[in-house]
């Protein structure tokens, strides 16, 4: 990348830089009352101009009630894989997990990126493969433009953190967090599993929620929130993820040529399938593009995602679609691919250059 970036003198590098090492975050730019936002978060004119909802679409994200799994569960079976083959995003409720847990850790999140600048700075860094980090844009130099938003992340598995590593402000509702969530995750890839017309511990047996990442996102207000985006349209790489948000819109997800916006639905959680779930159901269920706009309330918009990944691969060290959905009627639709493949495909780009799948897609 140029250095200089256009005629006119503007030192992009130098700009990103400055603003990564000040350690300030988005939130520290808008609390400061800047009114309006560092050239560098200013996104193409092309992602610009499909900002606003396109709602005529009255649309929503399917929502799955768990209350019944057992007396119902071929019932429940059955919509959660409707949802992920024609969606890839639903919102499940009466999952179990007790409001007041949801509340606590959406707070715990939001009261770790409230804290001032000199306490946060000490977790500043970027060392995105493991441990702790929080940052401003995880992809800040890999993206064409930053986003309007910062990020805690914790990888919890397959080697939970040490407790200490953990900032204490949040330290107690994140290991709840994971393990709540994770309770969640594990009964709904049970139902997606049996939808495929698997045993129920297919996906388990995969160890699909050992190697695991939890991130608290924070969005707060943007003065132009016309010029940048929350966070940039892309899709999830991993298994399935499940995110917990508050009050405070944002998330679209890609439906029929359409942005929807995901409404919170009070106590729901919301399920989306990654790649490598699209990949090794052979297509089955779908990874669908999302993105967050960028804030322009005046409260700060929390999310709190935990990401699925499979943590051992086949002993031949490839992954792809499982050879259980295979046959003369159902070849296989992605080619099988490495680990090392998966893992350089991520960090070799910005979360919203194109996905693994594209590239081991069979085109007969
Ligand atoms: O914050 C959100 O609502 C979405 C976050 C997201 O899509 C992601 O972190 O991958
Ligand atoms: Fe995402």
């Amino acid at each position: 990348m140029a250095a200089i970036d256009d005629n006119s003198g503007y030192n992009r590098m130098k700009e990103v830089k400055k603003f990564d090492e000040s350690k300030i975050g988005v939130k520290g730019l808008s609390d400061s009352g800047i009114t309006s936002i560092p050239q560098f978060f200013v996104h193409d004119p092309e992602t610009l101009s499909d900002l606003k909802s396109s709602s005529s679409h009255t649309a929503t994200i399917p929502t799955i009630d768990l209350s019944k799994i057992n007396s119902h569960r071929p019932t429940i079976v059955d919509q959660i894989t409707v949802a992920a083959k024609t969606w890839g995003f639903f919102q499940v409720i009466n999952h179990g997990v007790p409001i007041l847990i949801l509340e606590e850790t959406v707070n715990a999140i939001k009261a770790f990126h409230d804290q001032p600048h000199e306490v946060k700075a000490k977790y500043y860094k970027r060392e995105e493969g493991k441990g702790v980090m929080y940052s401003s844009n995880n992809d800040l130099y890999r993206t064409k433009a930053a986003s309007w938003h910062d990020s805690l992340q914790a990888w919890m598995g397959p080697e939970p953190p040490e407790v200490e590593e953990l900032p204490e402000i949040c330290r107690k509702e994140v290991v709840a967090w994971d393990l709540h969530a994770t309770n969640v995750a594990e009964t709904v890839m049970e139902l997606l599993s049996e939808g495929l017309g698997l045993e129920a511990g297919k996906f388990k047996e995969l160890t699909f929620s050992d190697a695991r990442v939890l991130v608290g996102h924070c969005y707060p207000y943007c003065p132009q929130p016309d010029r940048t985006m929350g966070i940039t349209s892309h899709t999830d790489p991993g298994i399935v993820t499940v995110l917990l948000q508050n009050h405070v819109p944002g998330l679209q997800v890609r439906h029929e040529d359409e942005w929807v916006d995901v409404k919170a639905v009070p106590g729901g959680l919301i399920i989306n399938v990654g790649d490598m779930l699209q990949i090794i159901s052979n297509g089955e269920y779908k990874s669908v593009q999302h993105r967050v706009l960028a804030n322009s309330c005046k409260e700060v918009r929390i999310s709190v995602v935990i990401f699925f990944n499979l943590s051992k691969w086949n002993e031949d060290g490839y992954c792809g679609p499982l050879p259980a959905l295979l046959s003369p009627e159902k070849p296989p639709i992605y080619r099988n691919f490495t680990q090392r493949e998966f893992v350089e495909n991520f960090y070799s780009k910005g979360i919203d250059s194109k996905s693994l799948i594209e590239k081991i897609t069979i085109h007969s």
